[in-house]
């Protein structure tokens, strides 16, 4: 039965969405029964009345049309066309899924998946080609490209959360240093209001910047990710101030100008894995409060309780110090810029993946090594994982138990906001990867599990949960090669087809009932 729907499922687009969803209906019965009995006892609660379930996507990864109707360059293009052999298989997002020109495909999946709301990502450099935000400037085919998209979606009733930055930088800004330059925080407000003035009547709930600690110490930090900057003594911390200052810039603008009038909401969305204790030791649990605080909390921090986390500032400081640095490597916020970041979020998002064991660097406390002037020595943790925590790509690992914890660290640490979750979900190696994806449905099962009990048993206040993704996409510097979509996409294709996996289906369901069970009537 599931093999029959997926074979069909596309032409059925074109011709009858309702049809679609008899096909659904008709694959939760049959092959939802086996689904639910293989999945580790999922939570049989239902979802709050209001809680929204959606999927996202970004720009970059799914748009293609790279130099189309008029959209500048941007980091990622020129990062993939001049250094092509720093992404598996020589991989580009030069078509990606092709979305800029099937995006009405993508809605009518969405609209037969029956989210709640769509995280996308608007691209700058489509509509400010050279990244300056002079009205003159303003690429109108860009604008009509997002402006008649999410005027579908809200005919669709499906709610837009809009990202103004998922990692794609005018090249023009890139060549002035990025995220390096605090000048950047500046040209990233006057974009993100151009964005509340085109599109704050229709889109109500806003992220500043997707992920800074993944493009931070990716891009600035290891060098793995665009622009490929190995800087790792100063290059994270400088681009974690400009950041943070970015951001606010924005939250204010809205606040200031905007929000009075088109009543919406401003976050940014921070990333972070859980981390466990390697061992029930004072040394290891600090482990894992440093490397928090090093990792969510130089975000996380400024934003909901003002600075940097005291211990980042202490440490650094002390070892800029012994280093022989006439300065810190950690810029200072004046205190002035301290109280205007402050409460800068409405709402929390957070993108969360997995879980890794921390442990206590041996004598990081007590020696420094001057070949270790890192972000990551700073830290003075050794990371790694429990073998028994399922995985297929490196960096995912399926610990359901280690996001209740984080939703509740959140909850306790930021002053108890709510939390929308905006990414989440499971990567499959292509070699492993294919539409019976029950692995997937299992990962996404039992995280909506812990995502209930941190609701019912913790008290948390987490008011949506995002998968990623919607389809199959680029995924940075590992190409196609890793799979995260409840769709799959075909890349050797020229049209780009799309077929549902199982996932898809599963999550169908859930969006349907509301509950995890394909049988609603055990659910309370
Ligand atoms: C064997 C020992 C292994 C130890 C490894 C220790 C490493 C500890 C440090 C944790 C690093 C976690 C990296 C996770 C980052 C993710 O949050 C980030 N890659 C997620 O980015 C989003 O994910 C989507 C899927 O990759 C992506 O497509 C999307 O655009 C991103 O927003």
């Amino acid at each position: 039965m599931a093999m029959y729907s997926r074979t069909v499922i596309f032409s059925c687009f074109q011709i009858n969405v309702k049809m679609m969803k008899i096909l659904g209906i008709i694959w939760c019965t049959f092959v939802l029964g086996y689904t639910v009995a293989a999945t580790d006892s999922p939570d049989n609660r239902f979802f709050p009345e209001d809680f929204s379930l959606g999927v996202a996507t970004a720009a970059f990864q799914i748009e293609g049309a790279w130099n189309e109707s008029g959209k500048g360059e941007q980091l990622w293009d020129w990062w993939m066309h001049t250094y092509p052999d720093k992404t598996l298989n020589r991989d580009s997002g030069d078509v990606a899924c092709d979305s800029y020109h099937k995006w009405n495909e993508d809605l009518e999946l969405l609209k037969v998946l029956g989210v709640n709301h769509y995280r996308l990502s608007i691209s700058w450099s489509r509509i400010l080609p050279n990244g300056w935000a002079n009205i003159n400037t303003i690429n109108e085919e860009g604008v009509k490209y997002y402006r008649t998209l999410l005027e579908a979606l809200i005919e669709a009733g499906i709610t837009p959360y809009v990202t103004l930055y998922h990692w794609d930088l005018p090249i023009t800004l890139h060549q002035f240093g990025g995220w390096q330059n605090p000048i950047i925080a500046d040209h990233f407000a006057a974009y993100a209001r151009i964005c509340f003035e085109l599109f704050g009547d229709i889109v109500k709930n806003w992220i500043t910047l997707n992920e800074p600690h993944s493009y931070c110490f990716l891009g600035y930090g290891t060098g793995y990710h665009a622009p490929g900057y190995a800087l790792p003594s100063e290059g994270v911390y400088k681009c974690a101030y400009t950041s943070v200052l970015a951001h606010a810039k924005a939250w204010h603008i809205y606040d200031e100008e905007f929000r009075a009038t088109q009543k919406g909401r401003v976050s940014i969305v921070i990333d972070s894995p859980w981390f466990e204790p390697l061992t029930d030791t004072e040394q290891d649990r600090e482990a894992v409060q440093r490397e928090l605080d090093f990792f969510f909390g130089l975000y996380a921090n400024p934003i909901y309780n003002g600075n940097w986390p005291e211990q980042v500032i202490r440490i650094v400081d002390a070892r800029s110090e012994l280093e022989g640095y006439s300065y810190s490597r950690l810029p200072k916020f004046t205190e002035e810029e301290i109280q205007y970041i402050k409460g800068t979020s409405d709402f929390f998002s957070v993108n969360t993946y997995s879980a890794y064991l921390a442990h206590h660097q041996h004598n990081w406390d007590e020696s420094i090594d001057p070949d270790e002037v890192t972000y990551y020595a700073d830290q003075g943790v050794v990371n790694s994982v429990d073998p028994a925590w399922a995985s297929d790509v490196e960096w995912v690992h399926k610990v359901p138990a280690g996001f209740r914890k984080l939703l509740n660290y959140i909850h306790n640490t930021f002053g108890q906001p709510e939390i929308v979750v905006t990414e989440n979900g499971w990567a499959q190696n292509v070699t492993t990867a294919g539409t019976a994806d029950q692995d997937r449905i299992t990962y996404l099962s039992e995280y909506l599990s812990a995502l209930l009990e941190a609701i019912y048993e913790d008290g948390v206040n987490v008011s949506a949960y995002t998968v990623w993704s919607l389809m199959d996409n680029l995924e940075w510097a590992n190409g196609y090669q890793q799979k995260l979509g409840l769709v799959e996409v075909d890349f050797s294709d020229p049209e780009r087809t799309r077929t549902a996996k199982d996932s898809y289906f599963w999550y169908q369901m859930v969006t349907k009932n509301r509950c995890l069970y394909s049988d609603a009537s055990l659910c309370i």
